[in-house]
């Protein structure tokens, strides 16, 4: 990994090592991958405006999250199938994230159960934080197995994705073929669900009849707190609120599901004013610089997700690949931090960005 110096310089490796295939579908998105590129560019439009001469020292970088400790306000998104990107697959992903002392959100569609990189993050941490994303099923039944499981293992609180009533459509999946995954490969938490098709990620029913109330019976299942992720809508992000909820990733799903939805750092500041400190914020997408993270801080998110550089580093390095992205970003916050006249996240405040053209 030697001259690998940012998360981006991840990629290119990356997209030699894999599958054609598989690194198309982790770097593809929704029909002509607008959201996905504004992701990115959408923080390149905002603007810096430093504080100077306030003697904070080295900033500080550990924070909380719903009350549960982070060494920095970076946290790994949901990412499905690890183990096309790595043989060691989310058991890697998992030692590193609890290595790094920060929260992996891991997704309901792993190609390791939860108990599993559970045991595997207990390797190397005493008490690593986990988390665990749901597509909440409209068999409740099935919803409630899948709960059990996931509390059993000792997660923290449910993250249940919001923003897929369908499947994104991705034509580069579409062209190459790709809709299943290879012999040998499943989606372990889904085993033993149903008999005739073990793991099968067809068993997951994406459904537009999908609605609060759904939301308010898993909130009558389980006392973990549940993050809602996929909320763009400062409306929806009120909602939630009176739901119940216990807080709210603003996401789009990395430019995967709704094409031409607006960058989720665009989103953002119209989310956080909707909820006024009732319940705490969370971004994704399109992070992949230190100065991301604080814009992100700076719009009123208290913490950010990185879905594909983890991929990337997962594909290039293993556990070690996670670890020099999740590096990477750590020193890019910190310094950007310092930069910025701040000494802990909690002090980044929204006078210190302007949104406005590309530098
Ligand atoms: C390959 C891949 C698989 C993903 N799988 C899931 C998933 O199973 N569940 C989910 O809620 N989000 C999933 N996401 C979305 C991520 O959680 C996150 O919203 C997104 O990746 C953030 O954008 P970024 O990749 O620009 O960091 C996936 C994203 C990618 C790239
Ligand atoms: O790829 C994704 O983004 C994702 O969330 C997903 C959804 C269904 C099956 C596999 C992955």
């Amino acid at each position: 990994m030697d001259g690998l110096l940012t998360v981006a310089d991840f990629e290119a490796p990356a997209a030699e090592a894999l599958d054609p295939v598989h690194y198309d579908y982790f770097a593809g998105g929704a029909r002509d991958e607008i959201t996905v590129r504004a992701n990115t560019s959408a923080f390149a439009r905002i603007r810096l405006r430093p504080r100077v001469l306030r003697g904070r020292g080295t900033p500080r970088l550990a924070t909380t999250v719903l009350g549960q400790p982070a060494s920095m306000p970076v946290l790994l998104a949901p990412t499905a199938f690890h183990r096309l990107a790595h043989p060691e697959a989310e058991r890697a992903t998992a030692r590193a994230a609890a290595r790094a002392g920060t929260v992996l959100v891991a997704a309901m569609l792993s190609t390791v159960a939860i108990e599993d990189i559970a045991a595997e993050a207990r390797k190397v941490a005493a008490d690593p934080v986990l988390w665990f994303q749901l597509y909440l099923q409209r068999d409740m039944g099935f919803t409630e197995a899948v709960v059990r499981r996931a509390e059993a293992a000792g997660v923290r609180a449910l993250v249940v994705t919001a923003d897929s009533p369908a499947l994104g459509h991705h034509e580069r999946n579409d062209r190459n073929g790709f809709h299943d995954l290879p012999p040998g490969m499943r989606c372990e938490n889904l085993r033993e669900l149903r008999a005739d098709e073990p793991g099968h990620v067809r068993q997951v029913d994406l459904s537009p009849d999908l609605s609060w109330a759904h939301v308010a019976r898993l909130r009558a299942l389980t006392d973990l707190p549940i993050l809602l992720k996929g909320v763009l809508h400062p409306e929806d992000a009120r909602i939630a609120a009176d739901e119940g909820v216990d807080g709210i990733v603003v996401s789009n799903h990395g430019g995967r599901q709704l094409d031409t939805a607006l960058a989720s750092v665009e989103a953002l500041p119209a989310v956080v004013d909707a909820v006024a400190g009732r319940l705490p914020v969370l971004l994704d997408g399109g992070i992949r610089r230190g100065t991301d993270v604080v814009k992100a801080l700076a719009y009123g998110a208290c913490a950010v997700a990185v879905g594909r550089p983890v991929v990337w580093g997962l594909t290039v390095g293993g556990e070690d690949g996670v670890t020099r992205v999740l590096d990477i970003l750590r020193d890019e916050t910190a310094h950007t931090l310092m930069l910025c006249g701040c000494g802990t996240p909690a002090e980044v405040s929204r006078d210190l960005v302007l949104a406005g053209p590309p530098c």
